[in-house]
């Protein structure tokens, strides 16, 4: 499926110069989020994953459904001080700010096999922040999953595993 014609592009959002790639509207049509999830799930099901891991806070819209069809769970991935206990945490750029990212040390991860999950690939510096959380808890990335991909900011280049967007646009 194209799914193009779902995905808003939202000029000079949220500052100048950045176009924002909006996937609501692939949420708000069941037959188009439905193919995006069916089309991740077939993507994760090849990697045979333990758990799927979410990005806070779009990814999750796709991570929980993904798991359930491949009958596994799922972790969350948060933004600093949103999960309770004890947590470990990366800091990180992304194209248009800065975060930090952290994940539960009591989650079952060491060595799993991951997939993670999140909405959209820029300049990569939200995925790779969670793969080094990923693997300083034990566990293998095998694969990064994505519905947009925006090629120009070369992303993929900084994540180890495979890499699949369902759409893809220079910028
Ligand atoms: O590849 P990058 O340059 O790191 O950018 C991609 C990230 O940016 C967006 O998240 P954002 O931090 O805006 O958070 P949100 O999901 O909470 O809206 C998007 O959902 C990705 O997680
Ligand atoms: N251009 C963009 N559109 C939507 N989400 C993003 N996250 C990082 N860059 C983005």
């Amino acid at each position: 499926m194209n799914f193009d014609q779902h995905i808003a592009k939202v000029p000079a959002f949220p500052k100048p110069g950045i176009t924002f790639y909006d996937i609501s509207p692939i949420l708000e049509d069941p037959a188009v989020a439905r193919q995006a999830v069916n089309t991740l799930s077939e993507l994760a099901a090849r990697y045979q994953p333990d758990v799927i891991i979410g990005l806070d806070a779009r990814g999750f819209l796709f991570s929980l459904p993904v798991a359930l069809a491949l009958d596994i769970g799922t972790i969350m991935v948060r933004k600093a001080g949103k999960l309770p206990g004890q947590v470990i945490e990366r800091s990180y750029a992304l194209e248009y700010g800065e975060a930090t990212l952290a994940i539960q040390t009591e989650r079952d991860l060491h060595g799993k096999r991951v997939v993670i999950i999140d909405d959209l690939l820029a300049t990569g510096g939200t995925v790779s922040a969670a793969q080094a959380l990923i693997e300083q808890v034990g566990a293998t990335v095998v694969a990064s999953l994505f519905v947009v991909e925006l090629t120009g900011l070369n992303g993929r280049a900084r994540l180890s595993g495979d890499v699949h967007a369902l759409q893809q646009y220079e910028f």
